[in-house]
């Protein structure tokens, strides 16, 4: 058994089933190194074989609970891993992430926490096909490997991701609007993708999706170093008192993980109930470009200004546009 290709997975059928949970929080992630069962000694999500009758998410957040002490919170799937081990065993794996969790990180006879800077993930340390589908799920991808492991070693893979900017890069093309984009790891943060850059000239976006008590909704876009007051933003657009959205309600309406935002993010807000806002400096109809992620931040799409209006106003999002020079907001 040398290569994925000479099994069929449409009839394979796991030995056993298990699930992972990677939390997310605050640019860290919580992984572990493992003490014993299959893997131990390598780094890790918290996780493990279901028991009798459980589903793959509630083993995820009870392996999550015993092997480190917390309570995940707002879990989604992102893929499944299938091992099929050159002794015969076969294992399917469910990969689960948290955007939250409660109560501290805490050792246990199973497992050592460690919150992990999300740039800074040991892949070095940990199972040899985990490179290839994290950073997609980090991304907001959705994924699904297949693989053949002799013990740990790992004799051949293959990965699908759904690339959710599908949508958005044929839009674009129908509208006639041509783009660029290049791949880079992903960044969660202004920093970070500073760190990174590569040969991009224009202009680089910062994004808040906000709003207000009464639930109505702004994506606002500016150049990624300004300073935003939200107070002042707040009484410019008439909308009183903003916040940032959850993690949910950017899902559901922007079709996006946090530290994706993107103005390009709008084509999934197809009932029209997000609001936009841009930074005048950023659309001044000066045959500038203008970079920001389509829809997963492990890309950056440069789009010529005006070009981007445009988009903006196809898909029923005519921006207010707010000059940011004259005023502290
Ligand atoms: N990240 C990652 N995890 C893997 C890979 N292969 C693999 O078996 N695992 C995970 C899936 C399971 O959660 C775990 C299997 O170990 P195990 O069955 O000994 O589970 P465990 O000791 O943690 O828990 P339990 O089932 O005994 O309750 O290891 C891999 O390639 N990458």
């Amino acid at each position: 058994m040398e290569s994925v290709s000479d099994i069929d997975w449409s009839t394979w059928t796991p030995t056993e089933v298990s699930a992972l949970l990677f939390v997310i929080r605050g640019g860290q992630i919580l992984l572990i190194r493992k003490k014993r069962g299959l893997g131990a000694g390598k780094i890790n999500a918290p996780g493990g074989r279901l028991d009798p009758g459980e589903t793959p998410l509630q083993a995820a957040l009870r392996e999550t609970k015993e092997e480190v002490g917390v309570a995940a919170l707002g879990v989604r799937e992102w893929g499944e891993l299938r091992f099929q081990f050159t002794d015969g065993y076969k294992l399917l794996c469910h990969v689960f992430a948290a955007y939250g969790c409660e109560g501290d990180a805490i050792e246990t006879d199973e497992a050592l926490p460690l919150w992990t800077p999300l740039h800074a993930i040991p892949y070095d340390e940990m199972w040899a096909d985990d490179r290839l589908w994290l950073p997609l799920m980090l991304a907001g991808r959705r994924f699904s490997l297949v693989s053949i492991f002799d013990g740990d070693r790992m004799v051949d893979v293959k990965i699908d991701a759904h690339d959710p900017a599908d949508v958005l890069f044929r839009y674009l093309k129908e509208l006639g609007i041509e783009t660029e984009t290049v791949a880079h790891p992903p960044v969660f943060t202004v920093e970070a993708a500073k760190a990174l850059r590569v040969n991009h000239d224009g202009l680089h976006v910062k994004n808040l999706f906000l709003r207000n008590k009464k639930g109505a909704m702004w994506l606002v876009s500016v150049q990624e170093d300004r300073v935003v007051d939200l107070r002042g933003l707040g009484e410019r657009l008439g909308a009183g008192n903003l916040s940032f959205c959850s993690a949910d309600r950017l899902r559901k309406h922007l079709g996006v993980q946090p530290g994706s935002v993107t103005p390009l993010a709008v084509i999934h807000d197809r009932d029209h109930q997000v609001k936009v806002a841009i930074d005048a400096s950023l659309v001044g109809n000066r045959g500038h470009k203008v970079l920001c992620h389509p829809m997963t931040n492990d890309r950056t799409t440069s789009i010529r200004d005006e070009d981007l209006i445009r988009f903006l106003v196809s898909t029923g999002h005519q921006p207010v546009v707010l000059n940011f020079d004259q005023s502290s907001s």
